[in-house]
Parts: C-alpha cells; sequence; structure tokens
C-alpha cells in the first residue's frame, strides 16, 4: 500500500514537473504578444485583398509570421536573461531562474526560427527575409545593441514589431504596397506610448538594472509629456488610412474614438496623474491596438459587402 502511495506520488510529481517545463517554453514565447502580433498580420492579409485570401497564404503566413515571433521572444529571454535577473518584473523568467538550461532555449529558438522561415519560403521569399530580418531587428538589433545604447531603443526597435501587417501583406500578394506601411506606421507610433506608460511604472526596475529607457535617462515628467505627443501623432497618422482611400466612414469613427481614448489617457497622465494611472495608461494601449485592427477588419469588409 505504502509502496503504491510512493509511486503514485512520485508520478504525480513528474507530471508537475513536464507541466512545469512546457509553461517555461511557453513563456518563452511571450504568447500574448505573439497572439497581438499576428492579429494585426491577419488584418493586413485581409486588407492586401477585396475579399477573402487565400487559405495556404493565410495558415502558412500565421503559422511563419508565429513562429518567427516566438524564436524572436525566445532569444530575447536568452540575451537579456541576466538583466531579466534583476527585475522585479522579469526576474522569475525560465532562463533568469536558471529553470531552463541556455544551450537547450537557443536549441527550442532556432527550431522555431528555421520551421518558421521554412513555411513562409513556400509563399515567397520577400515575406521569408523580412519576417527574418524583423526577428533579427528584434532579437539582435534591439535586444542586445539599442536596448543598451539609447533612450530611443524602442523607437527604433519598434520598427520589427510594428512589421507584422506588412508581412501579413506581402505573405497574400508576394508585393510590398504603400497601404501596408501606413498599417506599419498605426502600430509603430503606437509602440512609444504603450511601453513608455510602462516604463513610467516600472521606472525604477530599469534604473536598477542600468537601461536607459526614456523615464531613467530624461526623467517621469518628461516621458509624459512624449507620450502625449505620441497619441497626438497616432491620432493624427489614423487618419490616413481614411485620407487615402484604404479604409472608409466605420474605420474614421471607429479609430477616431479610440485615438481621442489614448490621448485623453496621455493627457490625464500629464497633467492629472493618480496613482496607477500609468498602469492603467498600458493597458488601455493594448486594448485599443486590439480594437483598431477588429475595426480596420470590419470596416475593410463592410465596404467589399456594401
Ligand atoms: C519595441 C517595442 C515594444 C516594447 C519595448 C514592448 C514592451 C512591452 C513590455 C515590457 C510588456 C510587458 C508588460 C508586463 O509586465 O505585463 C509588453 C506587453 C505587451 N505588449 Fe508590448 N512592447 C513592444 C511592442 C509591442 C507590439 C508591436 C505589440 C503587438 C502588436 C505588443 C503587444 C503587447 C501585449 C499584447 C502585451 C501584454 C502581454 C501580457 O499581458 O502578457 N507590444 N510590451
Ligand atoms: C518576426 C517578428 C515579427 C519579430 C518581432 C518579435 C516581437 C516579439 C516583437 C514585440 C516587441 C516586444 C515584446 C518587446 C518587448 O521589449 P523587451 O524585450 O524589452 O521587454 P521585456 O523586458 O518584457 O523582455
Amino acid at each position: 500500500m505504502a509502496k503504491i502511495q510512493l509511486a503514485g506520488s512520485a508520478s504525480l510529481k513528474i507530471a508537475r514537473h513536464r507541466q512545469r517545463v512546457w509553461q517555461d517554453y511557453l513563456t518563452m514565447t511571450k504568447p500574448k504578444v505573439v497572439a497581438m502580433l499576428l492579429l494585426t498580420a491577419l488584418v493586413g492579409m485581409c486588407l492586401a485583398v477585396s475579399g477573402i485570401p487565400p487559405l495556404k497564404a493565410v495558415v502558412f503566413g500565421l503559422v511563419g509570421i508565429g513562429l518567427q515571433s516566438a524564436a524572436a521572444a525566445a532569444f530575447n529571454h536568452v540575451l537579456d536573461r541576466r538583466f531579466d535577473a534583476q527585475m522585479a518584473r522579469t526576474h522569475h523568467r525560465p532562463l533568469a531562474k536558471g529553470r531552463i538550461e541556455t544551450p537547450k532555449a537557443v536549441a527550442f529558438a532556432s527550431v522555431l526560427m528555421v520551421a518558421g522561415f521554412a513555411l513562409l519560403w513556400q509563399l515567397n521569399a520577400l515575406t521569408a527575409w523580412l519576417t527574418f530580418a524583423s526577428l533579427i531587428g528584434y532579437a539582435v538589433i534591439y535586444t542586445v545593441w539599442l536596448k543598451h545604447a539609447t533612450p530611443q531603443n524602442i523607437v527604433i526597435g519598434g520598427l520589427a514589431g510594428a512589421a507584422p501587417p506588412l508581412l501579413g501583406w506581402t505573405a497574400v500578394t508576394g508585393q510590398l504596397d504603400p497601404h501596408a506601411l501606413l498599417l506599419v506606421m498605426l502600430v509603430f507610433t503606437w509602440t512609444p506610448p504603450h511601453f513608455w506608460a510602462l516604463a513610467i511604472h516600472r521606472r525604477d526596475d530599469y534604473a536598477k538594472a542600468g537601461i536607459p529607457m526614456l523615464p531613467v535617462t530624461h526623467g517621469i515628467a518628461f516621458t509624459k509629456t512624449m507620450v502625449l505627443l505620441y497619441t497626438v501623432l497616432l491620432a493624427l497618422v489614423g487618419l490616413l488610412p481614411w485620407l487615402t482611400g484604404m479604409s472608409g466612414a466605420l474605420y474614421l469613427i471607429g479609430s477616431t474614438v479610440l485615438n481621442l481614448g489614448f490621448v485623453a489617457y496621455a493627457a490625464k497622465l500629464k497633467f492629472a496623474d493618480s496613482p496607477g494611472h500609468a498602469w492603467a495608461t498600458f493597458k488601455y494601449s493594448i486594448w485599443h491596438l486590439l480594437a483598431l485592427f477588429v475595426v480596420l477588419l470590419a470596416d475593410h469588409w463592410l465596404q467589399a459587402w456594401w
């Protein structure tokens, strides 16, 4: 009886350990961020054509872009492990804690990267190379260099995270298009207020780790001003899809409401801050981007079926 109980608790322990390992590998891929990147890619795919995009392009494109984004995130975990260990927000990460060994993480990221590249190559070389360039942009140029070199790190590095709508577009058409670049501009302009709101909230963490984020190098008041300026810029850039005729009235109304909401959050942060408002602004940024791309898609399909 005792032997059976012992064997039972041992197998329970093994099952728990396995689950933990799976969870750790999943954590390394930053799944919620990748999910959002894929939404923007999917919208890029749908806006590239007037009907429904071809199934092969959607499936291979989303899986390929997803695998490469997940690989980039995993490489980021590897390369940032010592900095992550110094910050309250990230110190529990699998590599920072040493639960996953670096060579295993590198192998995992490499497999995702190669598989993602191979899938995208089946669609077209342009998408495969542009996605790979985004991976290098985030995992190497941003993580290794920009992040530690300049407080403009996330502005320049943001280009990699802004690329998926273009990647989705080229996955379907095999060609660059100015309208796809407009979608990139939207995410590119959205990124600084998204991140700096969080960086204000986590300023001391970044200072402790010696990472030159804007609130550390230029102070919180200046960062709040920049957050506000970028939300205003985003509201202006947000008009371009309508002004160029890519999007219609539904988009104009929806995006204006969302963008003015972001400006309002940023204005409150600057002029009437209250405890927790920087975090609330960061949270708003995530719902804002999600809703903005849903509105872009709804407007596109409404125009097609009208
Ligand atoms: C250089 C560009 C970017 C930087 C530096 C950045 C930074 C961050 C950081 C530090 C977090 C973690 C916040 C936390 O502790 O919960 C975060 C969360 C998030 N970011 Fe960004 N971000 C960038 C671009 C993007 C892009 C392009 C997207 C999607 C299109 C995105 C989507 C998200 C989402 C969905 C979350 C929430 C994740 C969760 O709750 O687990 N970010 N971002
Ligand atoms: C192929 C392709 C489209 C690549 C883009 C990949 C990608 C995951 C971009 C999102 C950018 C992001 C989550 C930055 C986090 O900054 P951070 O690393 O400074 O944040 P952390 O401190 O939470 O790690």
